[in-house]
This record gives C-alpha cells, sequence and structure tokens, in this order.
C-alpha cells in the first residue's frame, strides 16, 4: 500500500536552512519534497524516497528549493509620502532635525489619519505584492502611523485585511509607541498612559495584534516608558519587539533582552554587554540594511560579535516612508552582505530561519524540514549564492504557500 500526498516535487536541490543538516544552507541535492494538508510530510534524497502516489507532481527541473521567505519587520500600511523629506536630507538635514520639526514620522501620521481605510488597503497593496513577488510568504506588518485609537485600530484592521485578499501570511503588530502625537506635545506619560489603557486594550480585545513594538530613542521615547508598555504588553499576553540603538546607546536592547523580546530591531549601537545578553535571552537581532543605507548611517552594527556569541540574526526590509522606502527583500539580503558583512548563506538563513524566529514562527515556518509548513521557492539558480548576489532578475519560478501554487514565473500571480 502506497501512502498518498498531494504534491510532490522531484528532481530539485532543496537549501532546508536546517541547522541540523550539514553545510550553510542545509542543502540535500537530487531531493524529493512531499506535502499533504499544507506540511511537509518527506524531504530527503529522491532515492530514499519512500513510495508514494501523488496527487501532482512538479519537475523541479534541478532548481533550487527554499522556505518561502520571511519579512519580519515592515511597517507597510501607511499614507502619503515623504518625498519632499528624502529631498531634504539629501540637502544635508539629519533624520532627527525633520523629526524636531514635525516632519518624518508625525508627517505620515498626519496622512494615515486623513486616508479612509479603503486608501490604505489600496496604497498597502503593491507594496505586498512586491514582496510576494520575490517569494516573501510570511509578511509582519506594523501600526505606529496612528497615534490614536481609531487609526491605529484602522491600520491593524487593514494589515488584517491584506491577509484575507492575498496570499500570504501576515502577522501584525501593533507600534503605538512609535512617536509623540502632537496633541500630546510635552506630556510623554500621559501618551504612554493612552497607549496601556486605551489603545493596547482595544487591540488585544479585537486580536488585532501578534505583537507590541516600541521605539526607544532619544527621539521617541525613555527605557522607563517602554517598559510601562512592555508591561502592559506581558499582561495582555502578547509578545513584544523592540526598534533599538537605532540612533544612539540608550539602552533599550537590554531592557528588551531582559524582558524577553522575540527581537531587538536596528541594533547599530549595541555594545558587548547587549550582545551577551541577546544571546542569553535568546532575543533575534534584526537587522535593517534598508534604513542604514536611506539615513546614510555610518555606524554599523556588530554582526561580527552577533555572530560569535551565535545570536541569531535576521534581515528585513523595514519597509517605511521615511527610513525605508524600499519594497525589496532581496535586496536587503545583498545589502546585508555589502553594508553588514553577511555571508551569502547567513543572508538567506536572516530571511528565512531567524525572520521566522523573530516572529515567534520558527516552529512553523523558515526551515524545509517534514511537519514544518510548504511555504517554498523554487529558484531558477545554480547556487543558493545568487539569492544575495543577485538582485532583479532572478525571479521565482514557482512559489508556494502550504503547498499550494500561488506566484512565480511558471504561474500568474493567485
Ligand atoms: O520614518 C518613519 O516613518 C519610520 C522610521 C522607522 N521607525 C522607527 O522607529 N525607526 C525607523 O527607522
Ligand atoms: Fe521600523
Amino acid at each position: 500500500m502506497t501512502e498518498r500526498c498531494e504534491l510532490l516535487i522531484t528532481n530539485v536541490h532543496a537549501a532546508t536552512m536546517d541547522p541540523s543538516l550539514p553545510g550553510a544552507y542545509g542543502a540535500v541535492e537530487d531531493a524529493a519534497v512531499a506535502v499533504t494538508g499544507g506540511r511537509i510530510v518527506w524531504l530527503g534524497p529522491r532515492t530514499e524516497l519512500p513510495d508514494t502516489t501523488p496527487d501532482e507532481v512538479v519537475d523541479g527541473e534541478g532548481q533550487w528549493l527554499t522556505p518561502g521567505l520571511v519579512d519580519c519587520h515592515t511597517h507597510l500600511v501607511y499614507g502619503g509620502h515623504r518625498a519632499s523629506e528624502y529631498a531634504r536630507r539629501l540637502g544635508g538635514e539629519s533624520y532627527e532635525e525633520v523629526a524636531r520639526a514635525g516632519g518624518g514620522i508625525l508627517s505620515t501620521v498626519r496622512a494615515t489619519r486623513a486616508a479612509s481605510a479603503e486608501q490604505l488597503y489600496r496604497a498597502a497593496e503593491p507594496r505586498l505584492r512586491a514582496l510576494m513577488a520575490e517569494g516573501v510568504t510570511t509578511v509582519e506588518i506594523k501600526s505606529g502611523y496612528g497615534l490614536d485609537l481609531d487609526t491605529e485600530l484602522k491600520q491593524l484592521r487593514t494589515a488584517r485585511r491584506l491577509a484575507q485578499h492575498h496570499p500570504v501570511s501576515i502577522t501584525t503588530t501593533c507600534l503605538a509607541a512609535h512617536a509623540l502625537p502632537p496633541e500630546y506635545d510635552g506630556r510623554v506619560d500621559e501618551y504612554i498612559d493612552l497607549v496601556c489603557e486605551e489603545i493596547l486594550p482595544a487591540v488585544s480585545k479585537e486580536q488585532l495584534a501578534d505583537a507590541v513594538d516600541m521605539f526607544c530613542e532619544s527621539i521617541a521615547f525613555s527605557v522607563d516608558q517602554c517598559r510601562r508598555v512592555i508591561d502592559c504588553a506581558h499582561k495582555l499576553d502578547l509578545p513584544i519587539k523592540v526598534h533599538a540603538e537605532q540612533l544612539s546607546s540608550s539602552g533599550a536592547t537590554a531592557m528588551a533582552a531582559a524582558a524577553g523580546a522575540l527581537s531587538a530591531d536596528h541594533i547599530e549601537y549595541i555594545t558587548e554587554m547587549d550582545v551577551a545578553a541577546m544571546a542569553e535571552s535568546g532575543t533575534v537581532a534584526v537587522l535593517l540594511p534598508g534604513a542604514f543605507y536611506t539615513l546614510r548611517e555610518t555606524r554599523v552594527p556588530p554582526v561580527d560579535r552577533l555572530r560569535a556569541a551565535g545570536v541569531p540574526m535576521a534581515l528585513s526590509t523595514d519597509l517605511n516612508p521615511g527610513s525605508c522606502p524600499i519594497a525589496s527583500l532581496r535586496l536587503m539580503m545583498n545589502m546585508g552582505c555589502n553594508l553588514f558583512g553577511f555571508t551569502p548563506a547567513e543572508a538567506l538563513a536572516g530571511v528565512t530561519r531567524a525572520a521566522a524566529r523573530a516572529l515567534g514562527l520558527c516552529c512553523s515556518r523558515g526551515v524545509l524540514r517534514a511537519g514544518l509548513r510548504a511555504d517554498m521557492v523554487l529558484w531558477p539558480m545554480d547556487t543558493p549564492d545568487q539569492l544575495a548576489y543577485e538582485v532583479g532578475a532572478l525571479k521565482p519560478a514557482r512559489i508556494f504557500l502550504a503547498g499550494r501554487t500561488v506566484g512565480g514565473r511558471d504561474v500568474t500571480a493567485g
């Protein structure tokens, strides 16, 4: 009696990203992958494939199969744009100067508050589709351009609606502690009261957020104010993530690690102590080379120290209208190597295994292994090194979401 499976991919090389397998990519050459019920049920050398009766067979034609890509840090639901600010920054104004002059995040807050839910949805679609076309099968989307209850809810509902109408998994994060809204000027602690006593409870009640994030920085919120947000998130049983040490060393990463944060993000200015704290807590380092590049930062995060300490390192777009209006996770892989010193294999791990961990999803995705989701991408390439090396022309041949073909050159996007 042969086993039935829904999908069998054969004649393919698998970059499993499974750290328990040998090699930087956990590669299984000349492999076969069997899928049933949206999950991988068998993966291994084709010659060892058990007797099986597949409903559908895909000939991998000697191409490479990777886990679906995971973009673990985006702000892609927002109104308006900040092209004029970009021109001002190119003219010499700093990100902080623009922010202190009422531009920056607050400029997007005004546009997002003014936009209807439909307008936000329509504006976000092309950004999401650009990521999906590159083989991204899981995207994290933050709020943080509302800074009031109604607009934070509007952003998060829009993110949930995008997931209902696109073949992609979306996790949401409430980033109400992103900036101080103008109506609370000079009253920061009262705004944190609003975040903890109104916004987060309402978001949690409607189950609109899978995590809580905060911007701990000199131009945003202090460690003590962020600690209040963390305590509130923990009371609501929501995991936390922290925008930390982006522009200065403030103690944010140490706070995040001590609080068991899923991730500390940006972290250009982290210290040796921070690295040790992240290694101890298992907090993932989410590195955002697109923001570093766009803001023309000069302080590079200590990737060599993070690597030596065994801190998982994710890469993400940080797709947002100010510090990184770039909707390309593959470019971030290239930047992670060129600007931050990642190896190509670390870059692929950074947008699969480590990115899934940064979302608390490493038990279901980010690695090709029996039992995990069959989120997979088939690439017409000779080596997985090409994914970080090439940008623009190397496109997915086929994209699978839970074993269902949803995009790629071979098929029109679902
Ligand atoms: O400029 C923006 O709109 C968001 C920038 C983004 N948010 C944050 O906390 N750090 C960033 O780089
Ligand atoms: Fe961000």
